[in-house]
């Protein structure tokens, strides 16, 4: 089910046409990246879901509707926007509280969702102590408050450690795959999230400038297969003769390309050459995104 739309979005400010005609979907049940470089207009394009930009044309719509039309917002979106301020003075827990209050949720949402991020134990901190990490984690907690089956997170790796990211990673796709949440993540850093989604929009100066589902950008056209043989040459000859590219990359390794593996594996056995290793290589996944994003 197409949960969120954006069709034909434009937004400038000025003369600086931030998003400029940008159209994707994402899907109920998985986790899209949106990336780009700084001021790609990733931010624009979020904010124009949320209704706190209005676009010059086109829609950004949420369950077919624009966020301000919704009537339980909490219910259905849970967002998290980049510099989420809170009261400093506020812990944890009320911050939290106050947002179920003014959501009208039940209150005890508040320690669950603490639970979820693993902020229980500084419940009754204050939240003028807490790190960047810390901060995300909360607005997260304050995003999944009322049980939404929508995300639209900023930036949510930003100021997390590595082990943050990872905790991060396990929790977006929790909410895909296990409870059939429809994510939109943004990231100007693809490391953060080329483990965590599934599909990719990548935006560079306002435009769209290719999206689909993560494997088929990474591998594309480009894919190769790496083999180890202790009978390497003669492998190479044999998939040459099949119309494969074989570069020697070491004295025991070949990387192939256009053959799959299951090809290559089929051509050693019939010359009953054993191969120690197989494997699909991926392109490296940050080349791909600066070639695309590079000169936009
Ligand atoms: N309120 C605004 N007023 C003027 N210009 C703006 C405004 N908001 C965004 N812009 C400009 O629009 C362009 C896109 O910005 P946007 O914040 O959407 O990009 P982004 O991809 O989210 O980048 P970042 O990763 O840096 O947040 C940038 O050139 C930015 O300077």
């Amino acid at each position: 089910m197409t949960a969120i739309e954006i069709r034909n979005l434009v937004k400038s400010f000025g003369a600086v046409k931030a998003v400029d005609d940008v159209t994707f979907t994402v899907e109920a049940g998985s986790v899209t990246g949106y990336l780009g470089p700084n001021g790609a207009g990733k931010t624009t394009t979020l904010r124009s879901l949320l209704s706190l930009v209005t676009p010059d044309s086109g829609e950004a719509l949420i369950h077919g509707r624009r966020y301000r039309d919704i009537e339980a917002p909490l219910a259905e979106v849970g967002a998290v926007l980049e510099a989420t301020s809170f009261h400093p003075g506020r812990t944890a827990a009320n911050h939290l509280r106050g947002l179920c209050i003014a959501g009208r949720l039940p209150v005890k949402r508040a320690e669950e969702a603490l639970g979820q991020v693993g902020l229980a134990d500084v419940a009754g901190k204050r939240v003028g102590g807490f790190s960047l990490g810390m901060r995300q984690r909360l607005a997260l907690a304050g995003a999944i408050l009322g049980r939404p089956r929508v995300f639209i997170l900023d930036e949510p790796a930003n100021g997390l450690d590595p082990a943050g990211i990872e905790w991060l990673r396990g929790f977006l796709r929790h909410l895909a795959h296990d409870q059939g949440a429809a994510v939109l993540v943004s990231s100007h850093v693809l490391s953060e999230v080329e483990q965590t989604v599934d599909d990719v929009v990548i935006l560079a100066r306002g435009k769209l400038v290719r999206q689909g589902a993560l494997d088929e950008i990474v591998t594309g056209d480009d894919a190769s297969v790496r083999v180890r043989t202790a009978r390497a040459p003669e492998l190479a000859d044999a998939l040459e003769a099949a119309g494969a590219t074989v570069e020697r990359v070491t004295e025991d390794t070949l990387r192939v390309r256009g053959l799959d593996s299951e090809a290559i594996g089929q051509l050693a056995l019939d010359r009953r050459i054993v191969l120690t290793e197989v494997g699909q290589e991926r392109s490296d996944l940050q080349k791909v995104f600066l070639e695309l994003t590079e000169g936009r």
